[in-house]
């Protein structure tokens, strides 16, 4: 079936007034991250220092009544609204070759019949569309499709499944780890395998429900980009700041939390140059082969700026406002942002921010993600001049180049169930966030207005899977 083609989407009456919901319309949200150190490194086993931000996607999801069959995905952001009929779904697969993996079941890698039970139904998805914008559509189609084919029956209820982003999409910030957490968060609270969250959850409890959530996410991963590592959908799904490494693609991670990440003073600016992530993780790939020695000491380099920076970090003695530690860290991310230029994945426009910080002396700047293009970070020195910051910043702005404000250490995935907001609001109960209103939020302020997981103000009808020792 194709989707529709103008955009905003909105159900049409008949479909509104012939659908009494099953289960009432509810909402996901997962933030996007920053790595801090050891980006590509991590591709290939090494350690590296993530954390979320304040940045969020959200998905809304709105259950249709049984005379419903049609599974549809509308994801204004990328402009893709398509819709599948559910039993028009290569559900046969399953039984025949192939084993039904279940919920509980750590997947790390596609299998390759299903890929290709599924291409059909992918093949359907914006057939007129050129085909950079087709390749968008489609990878977020697939991981949507793979992890929905996987965790439910073909007798699941019919639903719309509404996503949007306050993240820049490949833009080095875990827009696709983010969405990807959110679907898999949904998919499994839709067949009802995830507990909580609620107050008082045993840490243990807590533990599983994010565990199912990442691994599956780590699978919607694997349908976008090839070869993740896993480090943006475990710090997506568990928020705050993490320490990853995967050594063994078959085992879980190893993921320390770093509860008590340091308040620093960071900027984040995008160059707006468009990438792909899997691009630039094949690019390392290939050089790596092709000058493996020399790459992996590369690789090695930036593993022990990580490990260094992690014990300059948590050492009792660190303190952000100390000029000596904020210099050595800036050290580290001068050495960090040199060793990924080394590996080919920076861009003019990145080592343009680079440079105009570098002559304003104010910082220490390294980029953040896959790079290629994407966004860049800067570790601003203590006392700062503003009328220089200020005068940075107009400089950004005329490259062209556009800066986030965000918090660092933020809450990992939340639910909103069902999606309903007090606000303040003079509505009985609060205010239903229903998909017309989702969708009529016009940009990233309006959207957190709405329905954010609430950074400025309390939203407390957001729950989160929280630690008992997480501040
Ligand atoms: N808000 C969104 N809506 C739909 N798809 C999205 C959204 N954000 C990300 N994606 C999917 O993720 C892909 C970007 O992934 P990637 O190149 O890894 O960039 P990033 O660094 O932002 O994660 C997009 O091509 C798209 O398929
Ligand atoms: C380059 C890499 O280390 C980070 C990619 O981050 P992003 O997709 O650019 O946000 C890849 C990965 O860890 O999977």
């Amino acid at each position: 079936m194709n989707g529709t083609k103008s955009l905003p989407v909105r159900p049409q009456n008949h479909e509104r007034a012939h659908s009494t919901p099953m289960a009432p319309p509810f909402m996901v949200s997962a933030p996007g991250k920053v790595i801090v150190f050891g980006e590509h490194a991590v591709v290939h086993g090494k350690a590296a220092m993530a954390a979320a931000i304040s940045l969020r996607s959200y998905l809304h999801v709105t259950t249709l009544s049984k005379s419903h069959r049609t599974l549809r995905l509308c994801f204004p952001d990328i402009g893709l609204d398509h819709t599948w009929d559910i039993d028009d779904l290569p559900w046969d697969v399953f039984g025949k070759s192939l084993k039904k993996p279940r919920y509980y079941d750590m997947v790390t890698s596609l299998d390759e019949k299903l890929v290709e039970a599924m291409q059909p139904s992918i093949e359907e998805v914006s057939e007129s569309e050129p085909p950079e914008k087709r390749k968008i559509h489609q990878a977020a189609a697939s991981a949507f499709l793979y992890l929905f084919l996987c965790l439910q029956q073909p007798t699941t209820p019919a639903a719309i499944w509404v996503l949007r982003s306050t993240l820049p999409i490949g833009a080095g910030l875990g827009s696709s780890a983010s969405i990807c957490v959110c679907m898999a968060a949904a998919l499994l609270k839709q067949i009802h395998v995830l507990s909580g969250p609620h107050n008082d959850q045993p840490d243990e409890e807590v533990e599983t429900q994010l565990e199912r959530i990442n691994r599956w996410a780590f699978v919607g991963e694997l349908c976008i980009h090839g070869n993740p590592s896993g480090v943006d959908n475990t710090v997506s799904t568990r928020g705050k700041a993490v320490l990853f490494k995967r050594v063994d693609y078959t085992k879980p991670p190893q993921a320390t939390p770093l509860n008590a990440f340091p308040e620093l003073p960071l900027l984040l600016v995008n160059t707006k140059q468009p990438r792909s992530t899997a691009t630039e993780v094949a690019k390392v790939g290939a050089l790596k082969k092709k000058y493996p020695e020399v790459t992996e000491k590369t690789l090695d380099s930036i593993d022990q700026v990580t490990m260094s920076a992690y014990k300059l970090i948590t050492s009792d003695s660190f303190d952000p406002k100390s000029e000596s530690n904020i210099e050595h860290l800036g050290d580290l991310f001068q050495m960090n942002h040199g060793f990924l230029v080394s590996l080919g994945v920076s861009h003019p426009k990145l080592e343009h921010i680079r440079e105009l910080v570098d002559y304003a002396d104010i910082g220490w700047t390294k980029l953040t993600g896959a790079g290629g293009g994407g966004c860049a970070i800067t570790l601003l020195k203590n006392h700062v001049n503003n009328a220089r910051l200020g005068q940075l910043q107009d400089e950004f702005e005329a490259a062209g180049f556009e800066e986030y404000k965000t918090t660092l250490g933020g809450d990992g995935v939340g639910i909103l169930y069902p999606a309903v907001l007090k606000n303040g609001s003079a509505e009985k109960g609060g205010e239903e966030i229903n998909l017309q209103k989702f969708l009529r939020a016009e940009g990233a302020d309006d959207i957190e207005r709405l329905v954010g997981v609430g950074v400025r103000e309390k939203r407390p009808e957001w729950k989160f899977w929280r630690f008992s020792d997480s501040s």
